[in-house]
């Protein structure tokens, strides 16, 4: 498989506040990669230095054959970079269609956001029903996926996804873990992040576990599963 992301050595934070110390991940493409752990330890951090939100201090960031730890928000979106919030981060005031549409804002053919949009829908049916109506209305469940749709609509090569199953009902995060599978299985690349990983069993290929913004352990499901240490501090003992 080839490389899609490489960073190395990342170091970046807040002000004077230095959170990661020195981060290096590489994912190939159709890859699932999983940032696990506490939260305060710098996982959003991650995502939102590889999105472009918060500058690298110092460290290289290879993207799909592009260097990018100087471009912009703009140009990592360009190169199929695509951060899906925490907290989902909708336009309140703007209905679900609309929401979506933000997601291309980049493309100018009307055909293919067309096209797009119709594979949201089909992903998530329910926002087909709800798409005229606005994004304050919904429920915490849609919310999160007009949130993944409007992702979709950028067309990731990536996808970054900073806790998808925060707040939501267990049977709610099932259904928003079994889309994401579906999409898994079209060959889409994931870099997930989530507090209690125990979703994440079935759907990530990879698990980094992030301590004071230091990664301190890697493995895959098998590996997760199978060291107590882990199981017992980070999944919850499952
Ligand atoms: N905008 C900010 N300004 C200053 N410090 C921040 C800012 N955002 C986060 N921090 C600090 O950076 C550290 C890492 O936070 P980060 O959000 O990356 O952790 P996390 O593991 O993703 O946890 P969470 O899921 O709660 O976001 C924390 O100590 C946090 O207080």
């Amino acid at each position: 498989m080839s490389t899609l992301l490489k960073a190395t050595d990342i170091v970046s934070g807040y002000l004077n506040r230095p959170v990661l110390h020195g981060v290096s991940l590489e994912l190939a493409a159709g890859e699932v990669l999983a940032f696990i752990g506490p939260n305060g330890h710098g996982k959003t951090t991650l995502l939102r230095t590889l999105s472009g939100f918060v500058p690298f201090r110092s460290g290289e960031f290879e993207f799909d054959g592009q260097r990018l730890e100087k471009a912009s928000v703009h140009d990592r979106v360009g190169a199929g970079l695509v951060h899906v919030p925490q907290g989902d981060q909708l336009f309140a005031e703007m209905s679900v269609e609309e929401n979506l549409l933000m997601g291309s804002y980049l493309l100018r053919d009307g055909g293919e956001i067309n096209r797009r949009l119709d594979q949201v829908f089909t992903l998530f049916p329910k926002l087909k029903d709800r798409r005229g109506q606005m994004a304050n209305g919904l429920s915490g469940g849609e919310r999160r996926m007009v949130g993944i749709g409007r992702g979709l609509m950028a067309d990731a090569k990536l996808l970054m996804l900073d806790e998808p199953s925060l707040g939501l009902a267990p049977l709610l995060i099932e259904q928003i873990y079994e889309a994401l599978g579906a999409l898994r299985a079209e060959g889409r690349s994931f870099l997930v992040v989530e507090e209690n990983p125990s979703r994440l069993l079935n759907f990530a290929d990879r698990f980094s576990l992030m301590d004071a913004g230091h990664i301190v352990w890697s493995g895959n499901a098998q590996e997760a599963r199978a060291s107590s240490n882990i199981l017992k501090t980070y999944l919850g003992g499952h």
